[in-house]
């Protein structure tokens, strides 16, 4: 089976004036509906992963194919039209702290996903508001909102487009630890209901595989010869694991 996501010896480097910082992806694949949990502790690059993933910053080097498409290869030609499109139609995100537009309905942050793909679907924002939880919050401002109801609005809005892909970084981070447990179940299984595959970053991995995730935790390395402290994210390829 052709994975969703393949990446192939991809690095990127931070050598600046703070602590150089470099991350090795020598290869990782994530089949089309698949769930999964990034996990490491502070500063291991899980959201430098995620970003790379969500198309919002290119790799320094390696090879990265999603949805068909050449990632690496649109990077390198500069190609920032197309690899909008494709986020677009593509991903969903879902922020820590929900990152929900203070100015628009809950009705109106759904539906933005679908606003920016071109794919108008009311009756899906509203199903999605149901599954949720959410339809009496519909007409409501973001500000009146609990943390926890602003955090499943934010799942809605990644899964109102259909992506293919979401991703959420530490997207527990902000809700209280009873419902932490609850918000990453939620997340896995609308994923599951509408087919996107789902990448979890964590520092909490236990957490992560109590709500049912298989975890892959980052290998860090501590600052060597050249200054750079590394971390590693490694999934054999299918073809290996088969
Ligand atoms: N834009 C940047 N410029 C320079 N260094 C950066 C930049 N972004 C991240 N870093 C550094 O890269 C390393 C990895 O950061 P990253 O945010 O990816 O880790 P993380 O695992 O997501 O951490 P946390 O769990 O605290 O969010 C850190 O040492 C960080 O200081």
């Amino acid at each position: 089976m052709t994975p969703l996501l393949a990446l192939r010896g991809v690095a990127k480097a931070y050598r600046g004036d703070a602590a150089a910082f470099a991350l090795e992806v020598p290869e990782f694949d994530l089949l089309a509906g698949e769930a999964l949990a990034l996990a490491g502790p502070s500063g291991s690059g899980k959201s430098t992963l995620l970003m790379m993933l969500a198309l919002a910053s290119p790799p320094d080097d390696g090879e990265y194919v999603f949805a068909g498409s050449d990632v690496a290869g649109l990077w390198r030609k500069g190609r920032r039209d197309a690899l909008a499109a494709l986020r677009a139609r593509k991903i969903g995100v879902v922020p820590q702290t929900g990152g929900l537009l203070p100015y628009l309905t809950v009705a109106g942050n759904i539906a933005l996903t679908q606003r920016i793909a071109g794919c108008a679907d009311p009756a899906r924002v509203l199903g999605l508001a149901e599954e949720l939880g959410i339809s009496a919050q519909l007409r409501k401002r973001p500000a009146a909102l609990s943390v926890g109801q602003r955090q499943r609005v934010a799942i809605a809005r990644a899964l109102a487009h259909r992506p293919a892909l979401v991703l959420a970084d530490e997207p527990t981070a902000s809700v209280h630890p009873e419902l932490a447990d609850a918000v990453l179940a939620l997340l896995k299984r609308e994923c599951a209901a509408a087919g996107a595959a789902l990448l979890v970053a964590t520092h909490d991995p236990d957490r992560a595989a109590r709500a049912g995730y298989p975890v892959l935790a980052c290998e860090t390395h501590a600052p060597g010869a050249d200054g750079l402290a590394r971390s590693v994210f490694a999934r054999a390829s299918l073809a290996k694991a088969a």
